[in-house]
């Protein structure tokens, strides 16, 4: 299948979440309510199943990032930081405008970050229906003449219009990639399952092929605070002997494996992460129900 993130980027009212909506339309499974929050969040995944033989698989799993403007502080600083490393991760920038930015609107800001970064980048002219056809020109001239997008669409995301060739192109730009969430998830905490995901990528990384039977990663408990998220985890082991081999010599593997999770998961949450992770021993973890509706994992692992 086909899958990857999605940053999405564009100053407040510019219709971000209207062509969420739009492309997520009745398949939409998450959403986060926190409107407006200083971090990174993951706003929606869209999951499309093959129906034929020619079709191939796709999620999309999309960011928005609402941390990048100009900062003013140090704070500020910092978010902008978070996100443009969230932007060098994800396989696909949408940025979205809906004037020129002779208009002064703080697009300028947004456009100096992304020059310098290699992701593909779309942009989306929206509100075309209440643009007038020679300032939609004059828009789509002034950004084209940069030369740093993959494409350029316009588009009126609240009748809808065009979002099914903006979707085919992000499609395109996907690459193979693994099913990070499952089709049918309905949660209103999908960062813990990416979270679960980073600490059981990370500690295989780390382990090779040390522990047999691999492992399961469990998030015990998931804070969100001020400028930090907290996160205790515990992976889950079959043997006592694989216990120690993942906390390794002095706790060496176990610190190794926090440290790097935690990079990955500041880098996905655009938050300063405290993680805390416990080794634990759990028989036929493969069999329980437990691994099956925490993990998404399918019967081919
Ligand atoms: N005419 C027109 N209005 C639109 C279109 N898309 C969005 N809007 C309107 O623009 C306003 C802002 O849209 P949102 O989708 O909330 O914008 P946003 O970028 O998510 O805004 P923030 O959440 O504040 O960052 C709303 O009143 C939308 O109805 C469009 O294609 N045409």
């Amino acid at each position: 299948m086909k899958s990857g993130f999605i940053g999405i980027i564009g100053r407040p009212n510019v219709g971000k979440s209207t062509l969420l909506n739009a492309i997520l339309g009745e398949k939409i499974s998450i959403t986060t309510d926190k409107p407006q929050t200083t971090r990174n969040s993951i706003r929606g995944i869209y999951t499309r199943m093959a129906e034929t033989p020619e079709e191939e698989d796709v999620q999309m799993v999309f960011i928005d990032t609402p941390g990048i403007h100009k900062p003013k502080n140090k704070l500020g600083s910092y978010m902008t930081g978070m996100a443009i490393n969230t932007f060098k991760e994800v396989e696909v920038i949408i940025f979205i405008v809906d004037d020129e930015l002779s208009a002064g609107t703080g697009d300028k800001y947004i456009l100096d970050l992304l020059k310098d970064i290699d992701t593909p980048k779309i942009l989306v002219i929206n509100k075309i229906d209440k643009l007038e056809p020679e300032k939609y020109r004059r828009i789509y001239e002034e950004y084209n003449a940069m030369g740093i997008f993959h494409t350029i669409y316009g588009a009126a995301a609240i009748e809808g219009k065009n979002v099914d060739v903006i979707l085919k192109e992000i499609e395109s730009l996907l690459q193979e990639g693994p099913m990070y969430f499952p089709a049918d998830m309905v949660t209103d905490h999908p960062e813990r399952f990416i979270v679960s995901e980073i600490i059981r990528e990370k500690a295989l990384l780390y382990l090779e092929k040390e522990v047999p039977h691999g492992i399961a990663v469990e998030i015990e408990n998931y804070k969100e605070e001020k400028n930090i998220t907290k996160i205790g985890a515990v992976i889950y082991c079959e043997k006592k002997s694989h216990k120690g081999i993942i906390i390794g010599k002095e706790g060496k593997k176990l610190k190794g494996i926090g440290k790097s999770s935690r990079l990955g998961i500041e880098a996905l949450l655009g938050t300063k992460v405290f993680l805390e992770l416990w080794v634990k021993v759990k028989e036929n973890w493969r069999d329980s129900d437990f691994a099956l509706s925490n993990f998404g994992y399918d019967s081919r692992e």
